[in-house]
């Protein structure tokens, strides 16, 4: 196969005060969430001015791949469309086609398969060509990271900079929590979220010399009967406080890629202050961002895709699909149950 782009894809972000009710329109538009979570989130922004910084890290990415292509001699032009927030994946494809680009390969910012990670982001795109039209570029998405070691060494990195802040002689003691998007139950069953989340903290965990790890989940946004995937972040804190024993929480945001809000109010904000209230002494290490490793393992995906570069995957999973099978991620929202016939026990 010959392409002659590269597409990157993410969720985007209000980048002022006044995108973040169209922004939160946008990603919530048909979602059963409450309108009142919506406005709670919006408060999380206007905090820091109305501005996600994922956009700025997005772009810090892109300028990070540019070079590193180039250095490589990848010779692509490389594109950035997003989900929820400007640039929009129409806009970005309707100016791929105006270049002449016919097949790109695209990055998607999730290292985890989901509907909200993989298939929304498909369909995304596939609204975005029909909203195009004819002569819009097709696009082919590369493989999940999770067990890449361009993802698996950057975080290892970060979490040993997490032990570090710690005073030696209670490092060994500390909890090791890696933390994930909650998703709702109904989203994780046809999907290896929950396999591509353990597998990578196992990983990361074991190469900090750290095996015990938990997994928990934060951000969860669903009305309140609604399954969604637990235990959440903040009730581990609270559990881990009345054991006595325990000092030190290393907490590793290993389902995002860059800092962005759903770490910056969720964990250093929300978390923290409750570690505090708690009397933990909680540590939060960072994201890949634009680690040059990180960079290189998405040439490295490129070339995996291009030539016959190896498909680099540590641990016991192997490189995951390159073209995704049709029932992949797939999602058919169930209508939320009204709480009564929630708790009434099943009859038949
Ligand atoms: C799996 C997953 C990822 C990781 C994979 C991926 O990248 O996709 C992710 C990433 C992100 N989620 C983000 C922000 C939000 N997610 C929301 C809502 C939701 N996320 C969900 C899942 C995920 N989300 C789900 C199941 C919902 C419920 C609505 C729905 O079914 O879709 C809402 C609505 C308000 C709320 O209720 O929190 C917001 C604002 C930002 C941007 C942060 C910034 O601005 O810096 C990023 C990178
Ligand atoms: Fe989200």
């Amino acid at each position: 196969m010959t392409y002659d782009a590269l597409l990157l894809v993410s969720f985007g972000g209000p980048e002022g005060p006044d995108d973040v009710l169209p922004f939160l329109e946008n990603v919530l538009r048909g979602k059963n969430v409450p309108r009142e979570r919506m406005l709670a989130v919006a408060e999380h922004y206007q905090h820091f001015g109305g501005v996600s910084p994922i956009n700025e890290q997005n772009r810090a990415l892109l300028a990070a791949m540019k070079n590193d292509l180039s250095q490589h001699g990848v010779d692509l032009p490389i594109y950035w469309g997003n989900r929820n927030w400007h640039p929009l994946l129409a806009d970005t494809l309707a100016q791929m086609k105006q270049d002449g680009v016919q097949h790109a390969l695209a990055f998607f910012t999730s290292g985890f398969s989901s509907y909200s990670g993989c298939r929304q982001y498909r369909e995304n795109i596939g609204v975005a060509q029909q909203t195009v039209g004819e002569g819009a570029p097709a696009v082919d998405k590369l493989r999940v990271f999770f067990n890449h070691p361009g993802f698996i060494e950057p975080m290892i990195e970060r979490v040993r900079d997490a032990f570090a802040q710690i005073p030696e002689e209670r490092r060994s003691k500390a909890v090791l929590l890696f933390t994930a998007h909650s998703i709702p139950l109904s989203m994780a069953t046809n999907c290896k979220y929950e396999t591509h989340f353990a597998e990578a903290s196992r990983l990361i965990a074991e190469g900090v010399n750290h095996p015990q790890h938990r997994l928990v989940y934060q951000s969860r946004s669903g009305p309140a009967n609604q399954p969604w995937l637990e235990p959440d972040v903040g009730d581990v804190l609270k559990e881990l406080a009345v054991t006595g024993d325990v000092r030190d929480v290393v907490v590793v945001p290993v389902g995002f890629i860059s800092d962005h809000m759903e770490v910056m109010f969720d964990l250093d904000y929300e978390a923290k202050h409750l570690a505090d209230e708690l009397g933990l002494n909680l540590v939060r290490a960072g994201t890949v961002g634009t680690h040059p490793r990180f960079v290189a393992m998405i040439r490295e995906l490129i070339q995996e895709r291009i030539s016959d570069a190896p498909k680099l995957a540590i641990g016991t999973l192997g490189p995951s699909h390159d073209v995704c099978p049709a029932d992949c991620c797939k999602y058919e929202p169930r209508r939320p149950m009204p709480p009564a016939a929630e708790s009434r026990p099943t009859a038949c």
